[in-house]
C-alpha cells in the first residue's frame, strides 16, 4: 500500500522538515510553531499548538485535517500573519511572516465580500493599492473573472449571487494580486454538497493553471483526499502534527475508487473518527 507515511506521531515527527522540501526551499514552512492562550483568570492557559512543523513546497496542494479543537484555526491564523505564535516561526519563501502580506491570498468560509461593491470591484479591491495602471487592473480583474467563470456577473452585487458564486468571487479576489500562496480555511463549508464538489473541481483547475501553492483547512476527509498532494493530520491536546499522508492518486480522482476509499478510511482512522 502506498501513500501513508507513518502511523503515529513519531513517524510524523520524523518526516517533519525532512520530507521534501527542506524548509528553506519550501514555499511555506512552519517551524516549531506553538501557541498558548493565556487563562482568563478563572481557568488555566490553553496549549493550542505544540511544536508544529511541516512545509508546503512551491506549487504543492496540502490539506490540513484534524478533530475539533486541534488548533486548525489557530494555525491558519498564525500562518496568515493574523495571529502571533508563542513559539517557532512561519517562513514564506524563506522570509519570516510577521503580519498579513499580499504574498498570501486568504480565503475564509465566510466570503467577506463587500456588499456595496460589484463583483468586479470586489475582485479588484486588493489591486487598488498596487502599482498597476487602471487599465492593467481592469485587465487583471477580467482575467480573474474568466478564470472562475463569472465574467457575465461582473456588474452584479454579492446579494444576488449564490453561495458558490460568492466563494468564486472570494477566490478570484485572493488570486488577483498574484500571491505565491493561497491559504484557505474551510472555504466550501457553507455551500451544499453538489456545489462543494463543483467548487473542488474548479479549484483544482485553477491550481493546475496557475501553479499556486495551496494550504487548505477542512473538516471533510473526502474533500482532502479529492484535493491534496499530501494531508497533514493533526491531533488535539495539545494541537500537533500526528501524521502526514501522501495522496499519490492520479487526478481527477474517483470517489468510487478503492484507492480513494482506502485513503479516506486511513485518514479517518488517524483522526480517530473511525474507518
Ligand atoms: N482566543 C482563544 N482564547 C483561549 N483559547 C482559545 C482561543 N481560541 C482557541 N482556543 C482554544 O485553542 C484550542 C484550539 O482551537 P482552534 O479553534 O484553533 O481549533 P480548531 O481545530 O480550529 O477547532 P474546530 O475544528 O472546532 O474549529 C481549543 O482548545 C480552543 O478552545
Amino acid at each position: 500500500m502506498a501513500g501513508v507515511n507513518g502511523d503515529g506521531a513519531a513517524d510524523a515527527a520524523e518526516r517533519n522538515g525532512r520530507d521534501p522540501p527542506a524548509p528553506s526551499e519550501a514555499s511555506v514552512a512552519l517551524d516549531g510553531v506553538g501557541k498558548t492562550y493565556p487563562g482568563d483568570g478563572d481557568g488555566g492557559s490553553v496549549r493550542a499548538l505544540d511544536d508544529v512543523s511541516f512545509s508546503v513546497a512551491d506549487g504543492e496542494f496540502v490539506c490540513l485535517v484534524g478533530p475539533s479543537g486541534c488548533g486548525k484555526t489557530t494555525l491558519f491564523r498564525i500562518a496568515a500573519g493574523l495571529a502571533e505564535a508563542t513559539d517557532g516561526r512561519v517562513l514564506l519563501d524563506g522570509a519570516e511572516v510577521t503580519g498579513p502580506t499580499t504574498d498570501m491570498g486568504v480565503v475564509f468560509q465566510e466570503y467577506h465580500l463587500f456588499p456595496w461593491l460589484t463583483v468586479a470591484e470586489n475582485v479588484g479591491f486588493g489591486l487598488e493599492r498596487s502599482d498597476r495602471s487602471p487599465a492593467e487592473r481592469e485587465a487583471r480583474v477580467d482575467e480573474m473573472l474568466d478564470l472562475v467563470g463569472l465574467t457575465e456577473f461582473r456588474d452584479a452585487y454579492p446579494k444576488s449571487l449564490s453561495g458558490g458564486m460568492k466563494q468564486r468571487v472570494a477566490i478570484a479576489r485572493s488570486l488577483a494580486v498574484d500571491p505565491d500562496l493561497l491559504l484557505m480555511d474551510e472555504p466550501f463549508g457553507a455551500v451544499d454538497a453538489q456545489t462543494r464538489e463543483m467548487l473542488q473541481r474548479e479549484l483544482l483547475d485553477v491550481w493546475e493553471s496557475t501553479g499556486k501553492t495551496i494550504l487548505f483547512v477542512t473538516h471533510d476527509v473526502a474533500e482532502a483526499v479529492t484535493l491534496a498532494d499530501r494531508i497533514v493530520v493533526m491531533a488535539a491536546d495539545p494541537g500537533r502534527v500526528h501524521a502526514i499522508v501522501d495522496v499519490d492518486i492520479e487526478r481527477p480522482r474517483d470517489r468510487g475508487d478503492a484507492a480513494f476509499a482506502e485513503r479516506v478510511g486511513r485518514v479517518r482512522e488517524l483522526i480517530g473518527a473511525g474507518p
